[in-house]
């Protein structure tokens, strides 16, 4: 697979840009492109046990096990020395997590700088919940290492493996069922993993976070009284109140309705990041996680197939799971022509984030040979619908979005595409519309890569029936 953005600028020197058959190329248009009780009392038992540590935030850091020689002791301590001014603030290195004879979680890498916010976001079962549990201690790990704030927490690969106890790892966390109190008040429960703290602090905490999820005048009453937004913000507050390293965040929104969701998430984005709180987030939502989070995990069966922005995601996936997984488009056909790709949509060259003295960008072959067939990523962002264009596509469907339309085109080798266009642009199916393909950043996939199954399944019936809802 080749994207742009991956390309390594040291690779330019290499680059015999005489030979490249594509040359530079200034695009026809530079348009802006990226354009219950015992359930409760059992997450409580542990919410609490995760919280009460966090609210001892000076407490000395666990200290690595002391039976260990003095040798890796010294190397580990001179090493955290070193590590601390370039070490991400959290870090899981190839964390392996599994019940019985399964492998839950197989190998999961990744790391996030103080006050970022990093998500899983995958299908049902594959492994976000037994991750982020991992993460907190409530599942033990098989293999791999988490380190928080230059403590280590876990270590499998040690001489003797080495855990620190979930009440130990400075974390809050937050369930799907807010898991509160039902017996006492809002500010009772925000106030639960503060009983280290002296009265007065206590106090000032608990009116300091009723004030940033914006409950103060909420907080004599007992949490049946509230929404359920207002519910989970009391449960993020309550969270919050003894300042975690890290907070965890299992499926937060999935019991609000989808307006609440919404709203809530930019909300909890806010907050998270007002507080410079280090978070991750678990869902199956990319909307939830796009809104909310900094760092995005893709994960299937079990690995974690990509860890990077939302952006990166959406333009520059790895795999075609993680193109199809993430967000709306179509895969269409593709053919290598002496290193360039011909499509229905237009040739397609190979850009590097390289650059002429004139401020145009270079391109170069794709490594493919000659007739090597190809799927070409191409997103509803990547048609720009243009009246003035010679190139037509049929309407075949769309669907209303407020502020656009979504256009299922048909092409005229008969491939389909989708198009965002602003909704005054109103065209009727069965009409034609000019399109101005933007290919300057699509995503080419070797079709052997591609699971054909899943694609047709994608740009098929669900997706068509739901564009011709007019
Ligand atoms: N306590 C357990 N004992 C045995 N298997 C488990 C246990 N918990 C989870 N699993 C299995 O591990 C796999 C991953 O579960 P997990 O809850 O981590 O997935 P998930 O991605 O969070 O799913 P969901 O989005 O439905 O919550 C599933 O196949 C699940 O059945």
């Amino acid at each position: 697979m080749y994207t742009d953005s991956t390309h390594d600028p040291s690779e330019s020197k290499s680059i015999h840009t005489s030979s490249l058959k594509a040359k530079s190329i200034q695009a026809k248009t530079r348009l802006e492109h990226r354009k219950n009780a015992s359930v409760i009392k059992a997450h409580n038992l542990a919410h609490a046990a995760v919280e009460r540590d966090a609210s001892k935030p000076d407490e000395a850091p666990q200290k690595i096990d002391a039976r260990q020689d003095h040798k890796v002791k010294n190397t580990n301590s001179q090493k955290n020395q070193v590590d601390s001014a370039v070490s991400p603030y959290f870090s899981v290195q190839d964390l392996i997590v599994g019940y019985d004879d399964t492998i839950v979680v197989d190998g999961l890498s990744l790391t996030l700088q103080q006050g970022e916010i990093g998500c899983f976001l995958g299908y049902s079962g594959c492994g976000k919940t037994t991750a982020l549990r991992a993460i907190a201690g409530l599942e033990q790990s098989r293999g791999g290492s988490i380190y928080l704030s230059n403590q280590r927490l876990t270590d499998k690969r040690a001489r003797k493996s080495f855990a620190v106890a979930p009440a130990k790892r400075g974390m809050g966390m937050v369930f799907q069922d807010y898991a509160l109190f039902g017996h006492l008040s809002v500010a009772k429960n925000i106030a639960f993993g503060l009983n280290k703290w002296s009265t007065a602090d206590k106090k000032a905490r608990v009116a300091e976070m009723l004030s940033l999820v914006d409950l103060t005048e909420h907080a004599d009453k007992r949490p049946n009284e509230l929404s359920g937004g207002q519910q989970q913000r009391v449960a993020l507050a309550r969270a919050l109140a003894p300042k975690p390293k890290l907070l965890l965040l299992d499926e937060p929104f999935s019991n609000l309705d989808v307006v609440l969701r919404e709203s809530l998430a930019m909300s909890v984005r806010d907050i998270l990041k007002r507080t410079n709180t280090t978070a991750i987030l678990v869902t199956h939502d990319q909307n939830e996680a796009f809104a909310i989070a900094d760092k995005v995990g893709v994960m299937h069966q079990g690995k974690l197939v990509q860890w990077a922005t939302p952006s990166e995601l959406y333009h520059e996936p790895v795999s075609p799971f993680v193109a199809e997984f993430v967000g709306e488009g179509a895969m269409i056909d593709g053919i290598i022509k002496e290193g360039h790709v011909e499509t229905a949509l237009g040739d397609i060259y190979r850009r590097m984030e390289v650059y002429d003295e004139a401020g145009y960008p270079q391109y170069c072959e794709y490594d493919y040979p000659n007739g090597t067939p190809i799927k070409v990523l191409v997103r509803p962002d990547d048609i720009i619908h243009d009246d003035d264009s010679t190139q037509t596509a049929l309407v075949v469907g769309r669907v209303f979005r407020g502020a656009n339309y979504l256009y299922r085109l048909q092409l005229d080798d008969g491939q389909t595409v989708l198009s965002l266009v602003a909704s005054h642009h109103n065209h009727e199916i069965g009409s034609h519309i000019g399109i101005l393909p933007i290919l300057e950043h699509v995503v080419v996939f070797d079709e052997t890569d591609v699971n054909a199954t899943t694609w047709s399944e994608y740009d098929g019936v669900e997706r068509f029936a739901d564009i011709r809802q007019d």
